[in-house]
């Protein structure tokens, strides 16, 4: 880790692992690692008082959740070119940009091959209790990378297949837990080929070894011993590249107050 000139001051409370194949889970079909301890709580309380001090108007609420898009909305699935606010980058790009994917000499972080090698956008959602998001596909604007980062609480995102009649399977093949401060990567055809979503519902239920994808990557599998978790407010940043950049933004955007 520390060989690495992406890598920013990492407090050292944060021992993150050697190569993202470390911190893979086993049994999905497709590349989709976790992280438990990302980011410290000194950072993920900072990142949300950001947050929660960001404009009114930055919010969008939606019927029952609300979230907030960084830089800016895409238009056309395109990016208007502008820079992430510095909280949203750092401590948080450096650091997904320090891992490694292999322990191969040369390896390659999980945005080498992204079209600008690095996230730059973020969606901020905010999931009260009771309150999931639909299963759907994130589209074709994203390079197929997906960074999350939780913070405040844990909830399960769950992964869906469609039938071979084109409707969705209403019971999901794979469920991932994700923790407070945790970071989960997932790529290629889970996040083509496969929907996910988060149930609408106040105490996520049926945990266990069998049923949870990274159960043995968890920080604290003992606090679901007994298999559920009561839901309190989880915000979600999805870090992923946009393909298509608009130069047009950054014009713009010298005349927009930061
Ligand atoms: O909050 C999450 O973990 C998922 C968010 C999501 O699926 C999206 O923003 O497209
Ligand atoms: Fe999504």
């Amino acid at each position: 880790m520390a060989n690495n000139k992406f890598m920013g001051p990492t407090p050292s409370l944060i021992k993150l692992p050697d190569a993202l194949d470390d911190i893979r889970l086993t049994g999905l079909p497709q590349a989709a690692y976790y992280i438990s301890d990302f980011i410290s709580q000194e950072e993920e309380q900072a990142i949300l008082d950001k947050i929660a001090s960001a404009p009114k108007p930055r919010w969008k609420q939606l019927s029952h959740r609300r979230l907030q898009t960084w830089p800016s909305d895409l238009v056309n699935n395109k990016l208007l070119d502008a820079p992430l606010p510095t909280w949203l980058n750092d401590p948080i790009i450096p650091r997904l940009k320090s891992i490694r994917l292999s322990h191969e000499p040369d390896s390659s972080d999980i945005f080498s091959d992204s079209p600008h090698q690095k996230p730059n956008h973020v969606l901020i959602n905010e999931y009260l209790p009771g309150i999931g998001i639909m299963p759907h596909k994130d589209g074709a604007a994203y390079y197929p990378v997906v960074c999350t980062v939780s913070l405040g609480a844990s909830l399960c995102l769950n992964i869906y297949k469609s039938k071979d009649d084109g409707a969705l399977d209403p019971n999901p093949a794979w469920r991932i837990l994700q923790e407070p401060r945790s970071l989960l990567v997932t790529t290629s055809a889970l996040y083509t080929d496969f929907l996910h979503g988060i149930e609408d519902i106040t105490e996520d239920v049926e945990l266990s070894k069998n049923t949870i994808a990274n159960w043995e990557l968890l920080r604290s599998p003992e606090e679901f011993a007994n298999g559920s978790n009561v839901r309190q407010t989880r915000t979600s940043l999805t870090y992923r590249d946009v393909m298509k950049v608009s130069k047009l933004g950054g014009k713009l955007g010298l005349l927009q107050k930061r």
